[in-house]
């Protein structure tokens, strides 16, 4: 991947990595922007709504779905998980995680799941934290790749709560590489707790599989 975009190239705040995507790079508005999606989920989440809210928030949204319809581009042209240097890489399905550490085969990060990600009991709900393992096993998974790796399996073990509003810690590495396939293990701790580890097998694409 190149630090930046050149003037021949996508533009200034964009890039390409090697597995073809378009990626923004910077303190881009669109960063702060899903940032602050992501907070207003955890606050609709998280609050108890009367009619007359719930009815304003509804015309809100609607109001804004109409101004981003014109604006639907193409896959290639898209923004959201496109954002390098944001957290979570500016998506909002999956925790924000911030990355510390980023080698070409191991990641650590930090994360902190939402009430957006509330299952039950301030716990995270189990798929999002099975979301969250995608995304942090694919990224070492891919780090070194010369074309994308896709996810053949995912098993999770969930050894203790993942508790909500608490700063975890992340961490994948991979473990095996044979031919196209990539075996990552990767492991959510909340201190000394370790909350889960996953294994997952991440192959790389064929050439007519892009
Ligand atoms: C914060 C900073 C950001 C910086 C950015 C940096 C850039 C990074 C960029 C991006 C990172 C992205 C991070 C997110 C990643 C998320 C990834 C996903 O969620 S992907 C969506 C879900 N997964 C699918 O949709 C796959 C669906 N399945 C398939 O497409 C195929 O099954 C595929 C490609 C996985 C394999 O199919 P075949 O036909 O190519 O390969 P065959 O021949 O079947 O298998 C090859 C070998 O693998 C074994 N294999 C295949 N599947 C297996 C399985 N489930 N279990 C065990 N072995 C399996 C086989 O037995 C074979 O092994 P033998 O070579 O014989 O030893």
């Amino acid at each position: 991947m190149t630090e930046a975009g050149s003037a021949a190239g996508p533009g200034a705040d964009e890039e390409r990595d090697l597995l073809g995507g378009r990626w923004l790079t910077g303190d881009t508005p669109y960063g702060a922007m899903i940032d602050r999606l992501r907070d207003f989920l955890d606050h609709v989440a998280a609050a108890k709504l009367d009619d007359a809210t719930a009815q304003a928030l509804d015309a809100d949204l609607a109001a804004w779905t109409q101004r981003l319809t014109p604006m639907v581009a193409d896959e290639a042209h898209r923004m959201f998980g496109r954002v390098r240097d944001a957290p979570g890489h500016g998506q909002v399905f999956a925790p924000a995680f911030i990355p510390d550490q980023m080698g070409d085969d191991s990641l650590h990060a930090r994360v902190t799941f939402g009430a957006f990600h509330l299952g039950a009991n301030y716990a995270a709900h189990g798929g999002a934290v099975a979301l969250l393992f995608d995304e942090i096993l694919g990224l070492p998974a891919n780090m070194s790749a010369q074309r994308m790796a896709r996810t053949a399996y995912l098993h999770v073990n969930y050894r203790a709560i993942t508790p909500i509003d608490k700063e975890l810690q992340v961490s994948a590495w991979v473990t095996k590489v044979e031919g196209r396939k990539r075996f990552v293990r990767g492991e959510l701790r909340y201190g000394d707790l370790l909350c889960a580890d996953a294994e997952g097998l991440f192959i790389e694409l064929l050439p007519h599989q892009q």
